[in-house]
């Protein structure tokens, strides 16, 4: 790299919306028992309606809605009660004009009958007839057979990662295997000569061990990705180009940590500038402004801060973002956040996004300080609030958003 200043600080929004390497992940079939949070490559459609025949929502009689009206406590409709549908079974019986069946919650609706009259607004007067002291609209007490979902509908759009309540849709549907894209692998590649395997026992002087890999992996099964742990790599001109070049065939999305900055032995640029093309070194945030970003035939390249800290923030803001999108999902899925007043006035410099870390007590987001190379901040901090690139700060007393961590 040429110089010792950044080719091009662009804002998290130009990267979000500008750096689109076209790989995605390919799809598989899992059974819906493994397809929590996985991404359905395409919208999967309802092999038939659901529920699939017109039900009672309510306990009480299948009635003809006309029948009930203008029924009240005072002047009652009386109806015929002609017989009773048996949950989980075909109606014996229907309903003509005068008449009424007595239902179960979820049963088969019998022909005839347009609405469904809750318990409460009826009584037995006398055996076989039925006093209704409410009316009931058509449509009133029942689901109609495909309310929940037409033929051919999709059950669940393609491209949104699956929640729970579509895991249930699905198999009320009978759709028991899903086609979705595989979990990106990640590769994740440490640098620097001073960093060492953490089962390292005795430090040498200068010697640290290496954080941000275990934390990153950390951050790639969190968001559904396979990560592979790819090693230390020595800041030796060559090294780090040859371990590039070995992990990008194997990976949807590749992570450098350290190395992006302008010193001396910051080899990445140049590293990645031989395997593939740079789309930007530096981006208008802090922390973590000497980030790298490149593809290489479509596969995403990131070259993280040195510092831990610089490093995860980063890739929470742009790399599970990245992440999520070689996996087939255009938006990651939104983070839980609460919302508090912040305790303290915070400065910013105007045309960066600034990424604070604060802990949150009694509705109260309390900013933690300390330079990016202290992880404890991390640690000791329930989530994190954002500056926007316009802001030159945020008063006291501010009501803020704060992005939780799990
Ligand atoms: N003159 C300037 N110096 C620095 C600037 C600057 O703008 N001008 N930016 C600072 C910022 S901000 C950061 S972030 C770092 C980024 O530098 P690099 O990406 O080149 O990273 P390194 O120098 O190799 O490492 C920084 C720091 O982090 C430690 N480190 C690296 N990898 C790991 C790891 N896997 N686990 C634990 N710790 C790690 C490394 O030992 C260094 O202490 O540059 C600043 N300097
Ligand atoms: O901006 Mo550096 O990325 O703080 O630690």
């Amino acid at each position: 790299m040429s110089g010792r200043e950044f080719f091009t600080a662009r804002t998290l929004a130009e990267v979000l919306s500008g750096f689109r390497p076209v790989h995605r992940t390919p799809a598989e079939d899992v059974p819906l028992s493994a397809a929590l949070h996985r991404v359905p490559v395409a919208d999967i459609p309802a092999p038939a309606a659901l529920p699939g025949f017109a039900r009672s929502t309510v306990d009480g009689f299948a009635v003809r809605a006309a029948d009930t009206y203008g029924a009240s406590d005072g002047l009652p409709s009386y109806l015929d009660l002609l017989g009773a549908v048996r949950m989980g079974a075909e109606p014996t019986v229907a309903v003509r004009p005068g008449g009424c069946v007595a239902m179960p919650t979820g049963g088969v609706l019998p022909a005839g009958a347009d609405a469904v009259v809750m318990v409460e607004y009826t009584a037995e007067t006398m055996p076989g007839t039925i006093e209704v002291t409410r009316p009931v609209a058509p449509g009133g007490g029942i689901v109609r057979a495909d309310d929940d979902i037409a033929a051919g509908a999709p059950l669940v759009p393609g491209g949104r990662p699956l929640r729970a309540p579509d895991l249930g849709f699905l198999a009320a549907a009978g759709v028991t295997s899903v086609a979705v894209h595989a979990r990106p692998r990640v590769a994740i590649i440490s640098t620097g000569d001073e960093v060492v395997p953490p089962e390292t026992v005795n430090l040498a002087p200068g010697q640290v061990r290496d954080a941000t890999a275990s934390a990153l992996a950390g951050l790639v099964v969190d968001a559904g990705g396979e990560p592979i742990i790819a090693g230390i790599v020595p800041d030796e001109p060559g090294a780090l180009k040859e371990r590039l070049a070995a992990v990008v065939a194997e990976s949807d999305l590749v992570v450098v940590s350290a190395g992006s900055s302008v010193g001396a032995r910051d080899e990445t640029a140049g590293a990645v500038a031989a395997i593939g093309q740079i789309w930007c070194h530096g981006i208008a945030i802090k922390p973590g402004k000497p980030t790298l970003l490149a593809e290489c035939s479509g596969i995403p390249i990131i070259g993280l801060p040195g510092n831990p800290l610089s490093a995860l923030v980063v890739f929470g803001q742009v790399g599970v973002p990245l992440l999520w999108r070689v996996a087939g999902c255009e938006y990651a899925p939104p983070q839980p956040s609460t919302r508090a007043r912040l305790s303290r006035d915070l400065p910013s410099a105007a045309g960066r996004l600034d990424v604070v870390q604060v802990r949150v007590r009694d509705g109260v987001a309390e900013p933690l300080f300390g330079p990016s190379a202290l992880l404890s901040v991390l640690t000791r901090a329930d989530g994190y609030l954002i500056i926007p690139e316009p802001a030159t700060g945020l008063d006291a007393g501010t009501d803020v958003e704060v992005v939780l961590y799990r």
